[in-house]
């Protein structure tokens, strides 16, 4: 997909951050196999063996490579605190932000958008077309189905940080945007634990290597809708966040989502 800011012909030089994480390398591998982009940065927060050919630096030096090699856009799949600071390099340096990492606070968040005064920055829980897709159509059978319960269920592998998932705070906050009578979100339940109206369930569950499924459960007194996303690879999401990048080069300072990309007129 192309309707980058950027140069049509020129290279699409990217730096990446969380090099050597599952993500990170996946991006790598994902950028090495797609023509016309190029990895012009990769840091690790300690320095690792080379991902897919390219040499992986010292995070503490990243400021440094930006300001050497300019690319054209940075993608970062790390953690919430190391987000804000290479959010904070990108903006120092002039160089456009993707991320798609999860868990942040709100203050966190709030750190990451201050970059977008100076670059543009694209934030996005999930970077799998499919899931763009589930949360339209979750905000169209949450608004369709009033007074319907709302339960969400997440599952990701055994060594993710963050519960809930960030598609599923999104998810939450599509339901919660077309249903206003749904403001409590309830993690769990446990013991004497009747079901109120104004409660949306969240379960989270981690298990083995499961890349990552979201189920939004919409129920009725004598029907149930259950609509699920399964994403098959991290690859989905490496892909995504290519396409992200490539939009994203060029453009002007600003906050952006995946639903820019897709032109889906939301913030996916
Ligand atoms: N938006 C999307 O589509 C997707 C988002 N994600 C999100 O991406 C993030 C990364 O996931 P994943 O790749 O599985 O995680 P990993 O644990 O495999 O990798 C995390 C990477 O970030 C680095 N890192 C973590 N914390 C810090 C820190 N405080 N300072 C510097 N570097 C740090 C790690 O460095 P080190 O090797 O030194 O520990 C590692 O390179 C998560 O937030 C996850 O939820 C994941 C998949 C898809
Ligand atoms: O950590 C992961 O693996 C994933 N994280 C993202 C999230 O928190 O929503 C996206 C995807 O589900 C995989």
């Amino acid at each position: 997909m192309s309707d980058a800011g950027g140069s049509a012909d020129a290279d699409l030089r990217i730096a990446v951050t969380g090099a050597g994480g599952r993500m990170g390398r996946e991006v790598i591998e994902a950028a090495a196999d797609r023509e016309g982009v190029v990895v012009a940065v990769a840091v690790n927060r300690t320095a690792t063996d080379p991902v897919a050919g390219v040499p992986v630096a010292d995070a503490g030096d990243l400021g440094e490579l930006l300001a050497s090699e300019d690319p054209d856009v940075l993608v970062d799949f790390t953690g919430p605190e190391s987000a804000v600071a290479y959010a904070e390099a990108c903006a120092d340096a002039g160089v456009p932000l993707v991320t798609g990492t999860t868990g942040f606070a709100e203050s966190q968040i709030d750190s990451v958008q201050a970059a977008s005064e100076a670059v543009p920055v694209l934030k996005a829980s999930n970077f799998a077309r499919g899931v763009a897709a589930l949360r339209r159509a979750v905000r169209e059978a949450a608004a369709a189905l009033p007074g319907y319960d709302v339960e969400l269920t997440e599952t990701h592998h055994n060594a993710k940080r963050d519960a809930p998932s960030g598609t599923a705070k999104s998810i939450l906050d599509d339901v919660e945007a077309v249903r206003e009578d749904l403001d409590e979100r309830v993690h769990g339940r446990e013991g004497d634990a009747p079901r109120s109206p104004g409660e949306v369930g969240v379960h989270a569950r981690r298990a083995g290597d499961v890349t990552g499924e979201h189920e939004v459960l919409l129920a009725g007194n004598r029907e149930t809708l259950e609509l699920t996303h399964r994403a098959g690879d991290r690859g989905v999401f490496a892909e995504g966040a290519l396409d992200a990048a490539a939009w994203l080069a060029g453009r002007d300072p600003g906050w952006y989502g995946f639903g820019d990309v897709l032109d889906a007129g939301g913030t996916e």
